[in-house]
């Protein structure tokens, strides 16, 4: 080990002067310094838990220690240099991923997986350190759903594939195999499914007929206590009003042979997954988990690819062994805010299918589909209960060639379908700020039309109600999406200058803070108002007191409000970062990229902000490189999951 001791010192100024320097969070330091005052710690545990730490701010649930044996500088979005001189001031450092893991177990700190636990801090599993919590977490995670994965029901596939024929019938598959009718017969008979597929691509559709052939195949259908659920409250009331759109279509063609209209009844309205695992303000435990579990029989969760890892483990653990989870999300869009990327991780094999020869004959007999040879192999058994559906029906003209194409990362084939300008795509290259805020204007235009308007004159809180909706309505229809929140391209700049150039137009007339028009975003969880993160309304004035002014906002058709003072954590929100646009979509979608790129610009987020645009996408870009850039980058998440869940991938 040499003689750490030496360089100790040395190494806490350099952090202390990177955290000056603002490119270490104060906390990665203060857990660092936490961590030393628990026992002799040497350089290399110092070092590994500053990097373990600001690794976590980048979303990372734990480092590789291959990665801190060849310098984890790209993952920390530091230059060579930088890492070299903090590597130089911790004196000799393990050259190996063995030899890292040999120092690190022998600290006192560190709990090595298989010895004796005495609750340290830090847990060493196999070549990966974690912070307890992530590793916790992630072994949660994997352990649930490897066992669920393994539980395979007996199904009469006979029967399915009769009502498979009923629920699919005059469709005429656009591809084959018929992956929606696949994945029906797949999620029956598992007590976990994975559904992903880009936008579009039926994925709601299918899991209306999923839950149909649930009703139509269960011993006791009737009482069958389903759930709905999505993270943010936008995507809940997403997600019921497509199903139940998609329940009662199908009801009039199956007629009496199902009694699809009372299960869109019974079902009830979806929840935020904060809501359905009963959230407690000020405590990051829940009222449902392990030992009070959710009282569901079949729990859908859309958007996916939004839960985080915490959120994942806290939803699973209050998940009992005999219900069934299915969890719809698109693989490809950015992975969650905080730590973890578990629905990529999951969705590992999905792309290749992987299906081995079991799956292969029980699709076969329950959907009559055959599983072309590209698609058969020796995935685990997580890859056996997921199915990628694979054809947009929304998506087909240019945005979906857009969408796919950085998606595949081809950022010429990209390029040429932007500059081609086809069909509600449109690029502005070299483009000023001006630019957005004319988009802004026109796009605007219409929601402050409306507002303007104003209710029928002499018209009750009805027709109140009725002007709130369509106001919001129209607010919905067009969004500015940002990468960054600084500067004249990011969230903060732009909706100054948005605000600036409405109010310039003379379409409003903001004063102070609190002003008719002015739509804002929730940035925290309220218990008290009931209004949360990522919750987006508009202010309007209060029908019940003049001139107060309340916050409305639209969930489905629902109307809620709040009195604006009442709301403390909110932003404006003309323009919001694509993070934030997860799980949205409007009819005009404008990105804005910033002039440098940098570690956030990703593929990831170019094909989110692209895929929230249901009818128009309009890219701005004040320097040309930037996209292509983007493209080139992938979001990169270290997790043990993946490995976790499925041992033998590796
Ligand atoms: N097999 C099909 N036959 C006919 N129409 C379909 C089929 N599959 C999907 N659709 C239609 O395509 C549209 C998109 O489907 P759906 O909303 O289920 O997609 P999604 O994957 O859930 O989309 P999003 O990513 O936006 O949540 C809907 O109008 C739906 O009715």
């Amino acid at each position: 080990m040499g003689k750490p001791e030496a360089n100790i010192e040395t190494l806490w100024g350099e952090l202390a002067r990177l955290s000056e320097a603002g490119e270490l969070r104060r906390l990665s330091c203060a857990f660092a310094r936490f961590v030393a005052s628990l026992g002799a710690a040497p350089p290399a545990l110092v070092l590994a838990c500053a990097v373990l730490s600001e690794l976590e701010g980048h979303g990372h649930s734990c480092v590789q220690l291959s990665d801190l044996g060849a310098g984890p500088a790209e993952l920390l979005g530091w230059s060579d240099e930088q890492w070299k001189d903090l590597a130089r001031a911790a004196g000799p450092l393990p050259k190996t991923a063995r030899a890292w893991a040999a120092q690190l177990a022998a600290c006192a700190q560190v709990w090595e997986t298989g010895s004796f636990d005495y609750d340290q801090p830090l847990v060493l599993d196999g070549e990966r350190l974690y912070l307890r919590r992530y590793w916790r977490d992630e072994t949660l995670v994997a352990q649930a759903v490897r066992e669920r994965a393994a539980q395979v029901r007996e199904v009469d596939a006979g029967s399915v594939r009769a009502w498979l024929d009923v629920l699919f019938a005059s469709q005429r598959a656009a591809e084959k195999p018929d992956w929606q009718k696949l994945a029906c017969a797949i999620a029956l008979r598992g007590s976990v499914a994975i559904i992903t597929g880009g936008p579009g691509t039926g994925k709601t559709y299918t899991v209306a007929r999923l839950l149909a052939l649930l009703f139509a195949t269960a011993p006791e259908a009737a009482n069958q206590r389903i759930a709905l659920a999505a993270p943010t409250g936008k995507a809940a009331a997403r997600l019921k009003q497509s199903i139940d759109r998609a329940l009662n279509e199908l009801a009039d063609k199956v007629g009496s042979r199902l009694p699809l209209r009372e299960l869109t009844l019974r079902m009830g309205a979806a929840r935020t997954l904060h809501s359905l695992l009963g959230a407690r303000p000020d405590s990051r435990a829940f009222a449902h988990h392990r030992g009070n579990p959710l009282d569901v029989d079949v729990l859908i969760v859309d958007e996916a690819s939004m839960v985080h890892l915490e959120m994942m483990a806290s939803l699973l653990d209050a998940l009992p062994p005999s219900a069934t989870l299915v969890l719809l999300g698109d693989k490809d869009q950015l992975a969650s805010v905080e730590a973890g990327a578990v629905l990529g991780d999951l969705c590992h094999d999905a792309q290749a299918g992987a299906y081995d020869a079991s799956t292969c004959d029980y699709v076969r007999a329950a959907s009559g589909e055959a599983l072309p040879g590209e698609f058969r192999g020796n995935g685990g058994p997580l890859a056996q209960q997921t199915v990628m559906l694979r054809h947009s029906r929304r998506f087909g003209g240019p945005i979906g060639q857009l969408a796919l194409a950085v998606n595949e990362g081809d950022a010429v084939r990209a390029e040429a379908v932007l500059r081609a300008g086809e069909a509600g795509v449109r690029w502005i290259e070299n483009a000023q700020q001006q630019h957005v805020l004319q988009l802004a204007q026109s796009g605007y235009g219409a929601y402050l039309e409306v507002l303007k308007a104003g209710p029928a004159a002499g018209a009750g809180p009805a027709a109140h109600e009725d002007w709130v909706r369509r106001v919001l309505q129209r607010f919905e229809s067009f969004r500015i999406l940002c990468a960054v929140r600084d500067g004249e391209w990011g969230v903060a700049g732009l909706n100054d200058a948005v605000a600036g150039r409405l109010a310039q137009a003379g379409l409003l007339r903001p004063a102070g803070e609190w002003y008719v028009g002015r739509p804002v975003m929730v940035t925290r969880n309220d218990y008290g108002t009931g209004v949360y993160n990522g919750d987006i309304g508009l202010t309007l004035p209060d029908p019940g007191r003049p001139g107060a002014l309340r916050v409305y906002f639209l969930e489905g058709e629902t109307v809620r409000s709040v009195l604006a003072t009442r709301l403390r954590n909110v932003e404006t929100a003309y323009a919001m970062t694509v993070h934030k646009s997860q799980g949205s979509e409007f009819r005009h979608t404008v990105l804005a990229l910033p002039r440098e790129r940098g570690a956030i610009l990703t593929r990831e987020l170019v094909y989110t902000g692209i895929t929230r645009a249901s009818e128009q996408f309009t890219l701005v870009s004040p320097a040309g490189a930037v996209l292509a850039e983007a493209i080139a980058l992938r979001t990169h998440r270290t997790s043990g999951l993946r490995e976790m869940v499925a041992p033998a991938a590796r």
